[in-house]
């Protein structure tokens, strides 16, 4: 499915609209892949629902996932009443599955691939990720692993600084394409006109002296925090990782904005299922 639509990126609309049209070609890949994709989903759909039916805490369980958020109504929330009528349908719960694996499992991956790399090649920040934690997250742990609250995550500057700086330099989407609503003269000086395709690099904005200053090819993660230890305030116009303005991500509440308390999330979750957008764009958020 990726390929085919990173294909449609390459094509002429016309062409890849044509295809799905006559059903020939890596169109019809999509189509084979998509019924491929339901039946998974409808199954896990319904075996999510057999048990939220048997368990009537389930907002309160650990399994507490995405899932069970899509399909559990809130009758005291007025905004929940109102979506009830979404709520309700499988079909809305597919989509958004799609939409949110789509978007948010490659990302995640080769994301943390590179942090992970940054942080084992580079022994003293590594200490200072792991002092951050010991003195901030309670508990020796028993080696099982748990979840860790919203609340005391946003304690963790460093990591959180850490993760930024490992997407400046190997972002997950290097490059992207954008389409002027009208003509404009680009920072670079070149004029363009209206309805003009732009093509440009968060990995190389990420590495750009005059953006980052001589030290940009340095893994740096103090760069994001101030003085005073808190994180700084730095536009997503300049950290390209997840896009800026009305198409920005979504899923970067969950990756980087730690400053974003629970009850943000769920309400900008809220808002993404009824079709509208957060325009959240100051500093990490
Ligand atoms: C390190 C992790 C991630 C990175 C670097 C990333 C990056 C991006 C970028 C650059 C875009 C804009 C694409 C465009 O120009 O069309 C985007 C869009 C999007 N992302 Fe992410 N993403 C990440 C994680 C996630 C996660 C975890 C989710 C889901 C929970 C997610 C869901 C989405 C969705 C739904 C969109 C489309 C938004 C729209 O068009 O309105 N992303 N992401």
């Amino acid at each position: 499915m990726e390929e085919v639509i990173f294909q449609r990126h390459l094509k002429p609309q016309w062409f890849w609209k044509l295809h799905k049209w006559l059903q020939i070609g890596e169109e019809r890949k999509m189509k084979i892949s998509s019924e491929i994709f339901d039946r998974l989903f409808y199954q896990c759909i319904s075996r999510k629902k057999e048990l939220l039916n048997r368990s009537k805490t389930a907002m309160d369980r650990d399994d507490f996932d995405l899932l069970t958020f899509m399909l559990v109504e809130d009758h005291n929330n007025q905004e929940e009443r109102e979506m009830s009528a979404f709520k309700k349908s499988e079909k809305y719960a597919r989509d958004m599955a799609f939409n949110l694996l789509s978007a948010g499992s490659e990302t995640v991956s080769s994301g943390l691939a590179w942090f992970l790399w940054l942080v084992a090649t580079h022994q003293l920040i590594e200490n200072s990720i792991l002092e951050e934690i010991k003195t901030n997250l309670n508990g020796e742990g028993d080696g099982k692993g748990r979840h860790f609250s919203f609340e005391e995550l946003s304690k963790l500057n460093y990591l959180h600084a850490a993760i930024c700086e490992s997407l400046r330099l190997y972002p997950p989407v290097p490059f992207e394409h954008t389409v002027s609503v009208d003509s404009d003269t680009l920072p670079s000086g070149h004029q363009i006109g209206k309805n003009t395709r732009v093509i440009y690099s968060p990995y190389w904005m990420g590495r750009m002296e005059e953006i980052w200053g001589a030290d940009c090819l340095e893994f740096k993660p103090e760069r994001w925090i101030s003085n005073k230890g808190e994180l700084g305030d730095v536009s997503p116009y300049k950290f390209r990782a997840f896009n800026a303005g009305p198409r920005a991500c979504i899923g970067k509440v969950w990756t980087v904005a730690s400053d974003i308390d629970k009850e943000d999330r769920l309400s900008m979750l809220r808002k993404i299922m009824q079709g509208g957008h957060p325009e959240r764009e100051g500093g990490l958020a």
